[in-house]
């Protein structure tokens, strides 16, 4: 089954395209990045992801469900950043990521467990008791991923997760989603670290006015490759073979 599916987005702001037919889907145990432009459309499509935005038209499924009506029983298989994390200011990492480990299902016997494994796997002990209000811009959005991820999802979508990180958290949140990825999750994140996503993704869906426009296969010389995929959809040319 596909655990995270968006097909033919379309969506306007105004007189904006913000999504011009975007289509992508994810199945168990991958990760699929989305990386273009500022303005490309990629917030916006994991807005729709995560059932926060109407889309005009087109589809999203989490988990075979709608995210705008998901369903307990899959709204507990999910996790997701896409702006504002589930996260309240006022109180401290350690009851923070036990409050989200309860919305999302955790049994009450296994919380605490829940919350330090993932307070330790996103280096997080030294403010484990500070209120999230206090947190460096890093440690929030550490936090963030943590209250994201603590249920263990089956379905993760984050939307620039490393945006503020310092290099450690890079290869903290990267080992953190490759595992989640490993252990049978799927999940879409969005990045404009090429370099970064070529490390985490199995596949990188670049998104340019609102659609996708292909797929670069990880490996060297991302950054040559997505320029040139992002001219060709400009100019029209379309690409040899779809994964450059
Ligand atoms: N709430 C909104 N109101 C008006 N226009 C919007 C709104 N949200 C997004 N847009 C517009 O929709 C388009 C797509 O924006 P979106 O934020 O999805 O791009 P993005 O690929 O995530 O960009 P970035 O890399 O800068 O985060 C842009 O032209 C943006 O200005």
């Amino acid at each position: 089954m596909t655990v995270l599916a968006l097909h033919d987005l379309r969506h306007r702001f105004g007189d904006r395209t913000a999504l011009a037919g975007l289509s992508v889907a994810v199945g168990p145990g991958e990760v699929v990045a989305l990386v273009g432009l500022n303005g490309a459309g990629k917030t916006t499509a994991l807005r729709v992801m995560t059932g926060r935005l109407r889309p005009a038209g087109g589809t999203a499924r989490v988990l075979g469900a709608d995210p705008a009506t998901l369903g307990p029983t899959a709204a507990r298989r999910f996790g997701h950043v896409v702006g504002a994390a589930l996260v309240s200011p006022d109180l401290t990492v350690t009851e923070n990521v036990r409050t989200a480990a309860l919305l999302h299902g955790v049994p009450r016997a296994d919380v605490a467990t829940a919350g330090s494994a993932v307070v330790q796997r996103l280096d997080l002990e030294p403010w484990a008791h500070a209120r999230a209000r206090t947190l460096s811009a890093g440690n929030a959005q550490r936090l963030g991923v943590a209250c994201a991820v603590v249920h263990g999802p089956s379905a993760l979508v984050l939307d620039e997760p490393t945006s503020a990180l310092d290099p450690r958290g890079v290869v903290l949140v990267r080992e953190l989603v490759r595992s989640l990825a490993d252990a049978g999750a799927g999940v879409l994140v969005s990045s404009h670290h090429l370099d970064e996503v070529a490390r985490v993704a199995d596949r990188v869906v670049v998104v340019h006015g609102g659609r996708d426009v292909g797929e670069l296969a990880p490996g060297p010389e991302m950054e040559r490759r997505f320029f040139a995929r992002v001219l060709e959809a400009d100019t029209d040319v379309p690409a040899p073979g779809g994964v450059a």
